[in-house]
């Protein structure tokens, strides 16, 4: 029997917890099964209390306190310390029937994202047949006031096709927070967005501010102190880096995003839509008979 959930990932405060709370009141206002796991060591207060805490196998303040860490070394720690006792998350899961959808609270830390091996790892073993059985979505949010740096977006981007090589589970890629830029960005200006669009770079505003504060294009101004010349310089091959960069996630067409409101219940409803198609949930539901109070409802309708 497989079981099924959604992992959601992305940078700190792109909105991860506040998505995982929108989903569940969704699932349950839908009459839904969901189960929800916080896998952040550091997080406080929830709108909808955690069924399983990794708090309760591991908390960060203890480990900064213990080991003498900091904030991201402690993060790691936890995530070694959880994956040394995975009976932690058997014990909890492996009971759950089809019907539910596990949601996976992360935390923040965007090198758990990039470059270290733990996730990949924690990732096979729900997925890893015989054992859990997960059929998981990785789910990465990204917060759309990125578009308002457009260099800074395609960083977000890279990193979330990162997150998504380094998975290889399905992948959707969610930019949140879209109540923040819906006065600010033109509609036809966000599909460059939706679907990244290298083209982004050449005419973005905050490159013009830039290169007038370098003074000219940065390429070829003579300029009287060396020091100011080499910083030029350095933009330049920035800029030329970006574009490389850009072009390569608009090459592969990798990534796209969905957008997210948080207060907006259809929003939350299509991003379910889209995780249940990912991992196949609803093709694998047993049909099941109404209860009654399910019958009543809809003679109300
Ligand atoms: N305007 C707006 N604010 C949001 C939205 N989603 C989250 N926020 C706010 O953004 C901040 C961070 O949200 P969280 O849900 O805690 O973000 P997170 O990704 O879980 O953060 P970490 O776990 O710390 O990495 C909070 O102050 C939220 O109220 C949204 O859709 N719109
Ligand atoms: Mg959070």
């Amino acid at each position: 029997m497989s079981k099924f959930g959604a992992m959601i990932m992305g940078p700190a405060g792109a909105g991860k917890s506040t998505f995982c709370a929108a989903l569940i009141t969704h699932l349950q206002l839908n009459r839904r099964s969901c189960f929800y796991v916080n896998l952040d060591p550091a997080a406080e207060s929830f709108e909808h209390s955690p069924d399983l805490d990794i708090k309760d196998l591991i908390s960060l303040e203890d480990v900064m306190e213990e080991m003498g860490l900091g904030p991201n070394g402690g993060l790691i720690y936890c995530f070694e310390f959880l994956m040394e006792n995975l009976d932690f998350l058997t014990d909890a899961l492996e009971s759950l029937t089809e019907e539910y959808l596990i949601i996976f609270d992360m935390p923040g830390q965007i090198e758990l994202y990039t470059h270290v091996p733990i996730l990949p790892a924690l990732v096979k073993f729900l997925a890893r047949a015989g054992s859990l059985d997960i059929r998981l979505c990785a789910a990465y949010l990204l917060e759309a006031t990125f578009v308002v740096d457009r260099a800074k977006f395609f960083a977000g981007t890279l990193s979330a096709m990162s997150a998504m090589i380094m998975l290889e589970v399905p992948h959707i890629n969610i930019l949140s927070k879209m109540d923040l830029v819906k006065d600010q960005v033109r509609k036809k200006d966000l599909k460059r967005f939706i679907t990244p669009d290298s083209g982004l770079l050449e005419d973005d505003p905050a490159e013009a501010a830039r290169r007038a504060y370098e003074g000219g294009n940065g390429e070829d101004d003579e300029m009287a102190d060396p020091q100011d010349r080499a910083a030029v310089m350095r933009g330049a091959g920035f800029r030329r880096l970006n574009k490389a960069v850009a072009g390569l996630i608009e090459n592969f067409s990798m990534v796209s995003y969905l957008k997210l409101d948080v207060q907006d219940e259809e929003s939350v409803g299509a991003i379910l839509s889209y995780i249940d198609d990912c991992i196949q949930y609803h093709e694998a539901q047993e049909p099941r008979e109404m209860k009654d109070e399910e019958y009543e409802g809809m003679d109300e309708e």
